[in-house]
């Protein structure tokens, strides 16, 4: 099964921030950078009010020669048809927003099957109940910290106690499942992410919007030493 990497705090830039005319180049630059999975935001202007890539850019990336896992995460409605095609396309990971799916456990399944990870996405106004019926089902968590659509919003405090909640579910259940956080992360923020559990760290216009990728990576990964934290449970 492909998956992410297995321990530690993942970078994960978005592309939806990136230059798109060079797209390619610029993945490579930011794994340069430090970067150490590529997240792949996909949205089909009815489940979210935007609309971005399909497989065929996933299958573009891998065969331009980007070998880092990419986290695709499908804001689409409904989701299953789409599953197979990226994974097809190259996915390592895919998630998706339960309310998509008329049967997320199916779904779930489906992912494992086409050889992926899964992954399950909670909006801020989404409940968790959905993982407590899930939970052996999953690899990756992931909480929204802004409405789900676009990129370059402000991060939103909330998150911060549904991170905790579903970091206590995670490590009730005693399964090795990633917490990843989207929407509004920077150098500043990162650290009370993680404080409240996160360890897996999507971010778009505050590193493609840098002039320095590297700088602002090395920045958060500062902000993640485990000097700086201090989470206990963790
Ligand atoms: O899924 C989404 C938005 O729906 C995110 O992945 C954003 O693309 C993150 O961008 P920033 O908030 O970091 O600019």
């Amino acid at each position: 099964m492909r998956t992410l990497p297995g321990s530690g705090h993942l970078i994960a830039p978005s592309i939806l921030s990136a230059d798109l005319a060079r797209l390619g180049e610029d993945v490579d630059k930011v794994l340069d950078a430090g970067a150490d999975i590529i997240h792949f935001d996909v949205m089909d202007n009815h489940y979210v009010p935007n609309l971005t890539f399909g497989p065929a850019l996933c299958r573009a990336l891998k065969d331009y020669g980007v070998c880092a896992p990419l986290d695709v995460h499908l804001m689409v409605e409904p989701v299953d048809a789409l599953v197979p095609q990226f994974a097809e396309a190259g996915a390592s990971c895919i998630s998706f927003h339960p309310e998509t799916s008329r049967h997320p456990h199916r779904t779930l399944q489906m992912i494992h099957d086409c050889g992926c990870s899964a992954g399950l996405v909670f909006n801020p106004a989404t409940t968790l109940d959905y993982l407590r019926h899930v939970m052996d089902q999953v690899d990756l968590v992931l909480i929204m910290s802004v409405n789900p659509g676009f990129g370059g919003q402000r991060f939103l405090p909330v998150a911060l106690d549904k991170l905790r909640t579903a970091r206590a579910m995670i490590d009730e259940s005693g399964r090795h499942i990633r917490l990843e956080v989207d929407g509004g992360i920077k150098a500043d923020n990162i650290r009370a992410a993680a404080m409240a559990g996160a360890d897996t760290f999507v971010a778009g216009s505050a590193i493609f919007g840098a002039q320095d990728y590297r700088h602002v990576i090395d920045a958060m990964r500062a902000e993640l030493l485990p000097s700086r934290i201090n989470c206990s449970g963790r």
